[in-house]
């Protein structure tokens, strides 16, 4: 079984729903990362999304902006990425991995390869946020090949294309929660509810929420109406808060510390 329906499994019997934390690898750079993600784990994250630095992040706001631009300084490639994700596995992290990429850079590593890559190390799940449904078969062809899941995205916006987007849903629907880039928000729009029931009852696999997701009481707002929430900019910017101690190695345990008791914050 997939690692990541195992964890909805575990999830469903406990009674809880998942957290989900978005990293950008490499930023400060991949031995921080990997013990980030550990940290990630430790501080009970259910499952994770390993973001792929990428030169033209469209769909991001400036934080994670700023910590792609951080991690393209040191030449982070998507193959970096899975081999960061795996040493972070040899540091205690049994958590199911989610590579998170844009298309063009895993178009320029190769499908082949790419598949390959994955499958040797441990990769449960793929988001591509800029690959729409109507382009995304031969993705989804090979993932399901390789038994990892392609997880899709759903916006507000989506109305008639829900039924499509989630019949072909493998993990969970990531349902993005306002238009616009990611990032903190203060509020969210008030059809919200309305949108994440339509797409809970379409769905055949499990649905979270992400975008704007910044604190405990904003978690706490989306129980019971999904199966998980998606953090992403709120953690990225306590990573780059806390880059004068990760940036250094005899200070990197304080810095990763702090990280790990903002993510404890947000579990419920
Ligand atoms: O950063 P936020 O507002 O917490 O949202 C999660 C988001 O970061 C993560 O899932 C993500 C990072 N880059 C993206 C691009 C598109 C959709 C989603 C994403």
């Amino acid at each position: 079984m997939n690692r990541i329906d195992a964890t909805f499994e575990r999830l469903r019997r406990e009674g809880k729903s998942a957290l989900i934390p978005f990293l950008t690898i490499g930023d400060p750079d991949l031995a921080a990362s990997a013990e980030l993600i550990a940290a990630c784990a430790a501080a009970g994250a259910d499952m994770i999304e390993l973001g792929v630095p990428y030169s033209d992040p469209l769909a991001d706001g400036p934080v994670i902006q700023r910590a792609s631009e951080r991690a393209l300084q040191n030449r982070v490639t998507l193959e970096d990425v899975v081999r960061t994700a795996a040493e972070a596995r040899r540091l205690g992290a049994d958590i199911p991995y989610i590579l998170f990429s844009y298309y063009n850079p895993v178009l320029q590593y190769g499908l082949d390869r790419f598949f390959k890559l994955l499958e040797e190390h441990d990769i449960s799940g793929l988001i591509v946020p800029d690959l729409p449904l109507e382009e995304d078969g031969e993705l989804r062809d090979r993932a399901e090949a390789a038994g990892i899941h392609l997880i899709p995205l759903v916006a507000p916006t989506s109305h008639e294309r829900i039924a499509r987007i989630t019949a072909r849903a493998r993990g969970f629907v990531y349902c993005v929660s306002s238009l616009g880039v990611t990032g903190m928000r203060s509020e969210f729009h008030a059809s919200i509810d309305d949108f994440l029931a339509s797409v809970r009852s379409a769905s055949p696999v499990p649905i979270c929420v992400g975008f704007g997701i910044s604190n405990r009481e904003q978690v706490l707002r989306f129980e019971g109406k999904t199966d998980g929430v998606i953090v992403g900019s709120a953690i990225v910017r306590k990573i780059e808060e806390a880059l004068p101690l990760l940036g250094d190695s005899g200070k990197r345990a304080e810095g990763v510390r702090q990280v790990e008791q903002f993510i404890r914050s947000l579990r419920v």
